[in-house]
């Protein structure tokens, strides 16, 4: 064995070693990862396996392709056609160029074998010309395919912010529906991503397309010329045959990119979305120093979301190398060998236009050569681009699918058809099964709109997750009508809101409500928006729909005494960060102001004086009702219950009872409870002393002094 051998030898297995016990300590890694996942650390990403699963390039994918384009169909005289038609045209006008440029390089290789210095000189000149107009329809290639992108990710934007804001879409898709885990990331980066890839998919599929065409068509001619040439029948076919035999390996060996790419888009959104609750949350996790947890939920997420882009790395490794192998390797030998047929086998007189300086046609062979060669390589390039845009096509199946599935949960939540994913319930549950209702069972129930008067008639309630609070309820609400609702936590005075208001469907029974419009809901921390105090005030208005000048609005202010507020922002016309710079208890004012401004007929105030002091609310109470606002209130305070007519009471186990309120009565009643409590809480201490005094004077033990 020479020394060279030995070395290499040694070196390759060197290498072995090392890649053998890398590999190793990572099936250990994995191991040992594994082990804590079935120990219950792993997140549970809910697999929304209906649209993974047949995420690949079928006909499935085609169908929710078309529908998507449908939407941004590019019209007649649009500015998306327009452009349309302009990448069209730069990428025929592209492959046109590449073929005068095989042609000039034959020129150019020519002259030189002529020693043409006269003829070299010309073409180099040529070739440069032609330069300018090609780099620039290069750059116009990539100019018209962004802004394409740009174009249909806006109109499909629009449409999805359309159906997304229909019907209260926005509420139902994250509180009633659980297929869409983060619509934020759908309705921003999967749009984005769905029109580029889309985008680029087209230029990478139209061009090569063309090229094939044209290129080969060239070909053809050239080769026609060449009567007495053999091979003319079987190049064309074995071409045919070796493309076939490589696209066929190629989709039988390619992994499942559509699905990859989705699973680990889902995974980017939990991330973001574990991002966007730290950031909403932040005050609460500093006060109680939560960050370790919050950072090992991030941490195991972003190790989810690594371990699945690692594996589409890998999985890229070996299918890029062997796509690599056959396009590359292959192609080239097969493409030399086509060439060489007709050359080789050529018979005929020399073809050559310079009988004198090269009667053997040596130059003319060479410039033929060459222009094939590049012909071909220009060729095997297309074919190459269209066989690996296989890849990106499973991808866009992937993102397909993810665009797809949005728009249908939207179009499904906007028509009142819910579907939740089950989430894993554990064995001891105490949920009673048999009082769940069918999670994806249509709601039957009506609503009917009326004057004034709200009547519900044998209306459950049900929560999202169809758990039943309420078996029926039936009662009668007229705008005269003030009403307290209590109960313990939980027991569903706040699902009554959503019921009436028609936030929840309605599974049976009937609910005549009037228009949503004469409905106004303050609850306990009020929403505020971006924008300026007078912007706060007059939500959802406008400043283009207010009805209000400065001095009533400073009216309104004071009613719920706050006024002062517009002296220290600055006007009502300061633009803050509200949600930050105003206490609690301030937002619960400027959100009773809205109340005000709006008159409705019915306020639905869900415990949002909880922060506001018994004084000031009893003031905002007496002129909500001097203003005809009829009241219905969720409170835990007595102090409020002087201001209603009626009671409605849950007790937490399906039962309720509607009722004229007695203040007085109740108020006694809770007196009694009071006292009692009191009482009560005092026994221990009083059993306490008395076996201290039966020790002390030596008498029976406690038990015998009771
Ligand atoms: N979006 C939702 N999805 C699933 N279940 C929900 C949802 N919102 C509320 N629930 C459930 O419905 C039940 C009633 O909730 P609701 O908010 O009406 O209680 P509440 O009586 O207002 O309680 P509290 O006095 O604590 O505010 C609770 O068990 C709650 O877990």
């Amino acid at each position: 064995m020479s020394r060279r051998v030995k070395i290499l030898f040694v070196s390759s297995s060197f290498t072995l070693i090392i890649y053998l016990l890398r590999r190793y300590r990572r099936y250990l890694l994995r191991k040992t990862r594994q082990t804590s996942v079935t120990q219950g650390s792993l997140i549970n990403i809910p697999s929304s396996s209906s649209s993974s699963s047949g995420i690949s390039v079928n006909k499935r994918f085609l169908n929710q392709l078309l529908v998507i384009i449908r939407i941004f169909n590019p019209r007649f005289g649009s500015d998306a056609f327009f452009l349309l038609i302009t990448h069209v045209t730069t990428l025929i006008s592209r492959t046109f160029l590449s073929i005068y440029i095989a042609r000039l390089e034959g020129a150019i290789v020519k002259s030189l074998v002529q020693r043409n210095l006269r003829d070299f000189i010309r073409t180099i000149c040529i070739f440069l010309t032609v330069a300018v107009p090609s780099s620039f329809i290069n750059s116009l290639i990539r100019y018209t395919e962004s802004k394409l992108a740009l174009a249909f990710r806006t109109k499909l934007t629009r449409y999805a912010y359309d159906s997304y804001f229909r019907n209260q879409t926005y509420f139902r898709v994250s509180n009633l529906d659980s297929r869409l885990l983060t619509p934020d990331q759908n309705l921003t980066d999967d749009i984005e991503t769905f029109a580029s890839t889309l985008t680029h998919l087209f230029s990478q599929l139209t061009k090569p397309f063309l090229d094939v065409a044209i290129i080969t068509w060239t070909l053809v001619r050239m080769v026609q010329q060449k009567k007495t040439a053999r091979g003319l029948r079987e190049v064309p076919i074995l071409t045919i045959m070796v493309i076939f035999l490589t696209f066929w390996a190629l989709r039988k060996l390619s992994p499942r990119f559509g699905r990859l790419v989705s699973e680990e888009a889902k995974r980017r959104g939990l991330l973001r979305f574990a991002h966007t609750r730290i950031i909403a949350n932040a005050e609460e996790i500093a006060f109680f120093d939560g960050h370790e947890v919050e950072k090992n939920w991030i941490l195991k997420l972003y190790n989810q979301l690594r371990e699945q882009t690692n594996l589409i790395i890998k999985k890229k490794l070996w299918f890029i190398m062997l796509e690599q192998f056959l396009m590359k390797y292959f192609w080239h030998s097969c493409g030399m060998i086509f060439i060489a047929i007709p050359l080789l086998s050529y018979d005929g007189p020399p073809t050559t236009d310079d009988p004198i300086g090269d009667p053997l046609g040596i130059s003319t062979r060479t410039q033929e050569f060459t222009v094939s060669k590049n012909l071909l390589s220009s060729g095997a390039d297309a074919v190459e681009r269209i066989i690996s845009s296989y890849k990106e096509i499973a991808e866009l199946a992937g993102r397909t699918n993810r665009v797809y599935t949005m728009l249908h949960v939207f179009d499904e939540c906007a028509n009142e058809r819910y579907r939740r994913i089950s989430m894993t319930i554990d064995d001891h549950t105490s949920i009673d099964m048999k009082r769940k209702v069918m999670l994806n069972q249509q709601a039957e129930g009506q609503i009917i709109e009326s004057d004034e008067n709200i009547i519900v008639e044998n209306v459950p309630i049900i929560t999202p997750n169809g758990d039943i609070i309420v078996e029926s309820l039936s009662l009668k609400i007229i705008p005269t009508m003030h009403v307290l609702i209590t109960g313990p936590n939980g027991c569903g005075k706040s699902s009554f809101f959503r019921l009436i208001r028609g936030l929840w469907p309605i599974y049976s029974g009937r609910l005549y409500r009037p228009n949503p419009s004469n409905f106004f809901l303050i609850p306990q921390k009020p929403y505020m928006c971006p924008g300026t105090l007078r912007d706060q005030i007059i939500y959802p208005h406008t400043i283009d729909q207010t009805f209000a000048n400065d001095d009533q609005l400073m009216e309104m202010l004071h009613y719920v005494e706050l006024q002062y507020i517009v002296q220290r922002e600055g006007g009502l016309n300061a633009e803050r960060d509200w949600k930050d710079i105003l206490s609690g208890g301030e937002k619960q004012r400027l959100g009773l102001a809205r109340m005000f401004y709006h008159k409705p007929k019915y306020a639905l105030l869900d415990e949002c004086t909880s922060a506001v002091s018994i004084d000031v609310e009893g003031k905002i109470y007496e002129r909500a009702k001097q203003l005809g606002i009829s009241l219905l209130t969720i409170t835990h305070r007595p102090s409020l219950w002087a201001y209603h007519t009626h009671l409605l009471q849950f007790n937490g186990e399906g039962q309720w009872t509607f009722e004229v309120l007695n203040t007085e009565k109740r108020l006694t009643l809770k007196g009694e409870k009071e006292r009692l409590e009191a009482q009560l809480a005092g026994v221990p201490a009083i059993q306490q002393r008395l076996s201290e005094l039966c020790h002390l004077l030596g008498e029976d033990t406690i038990d015998n002094c009771k």
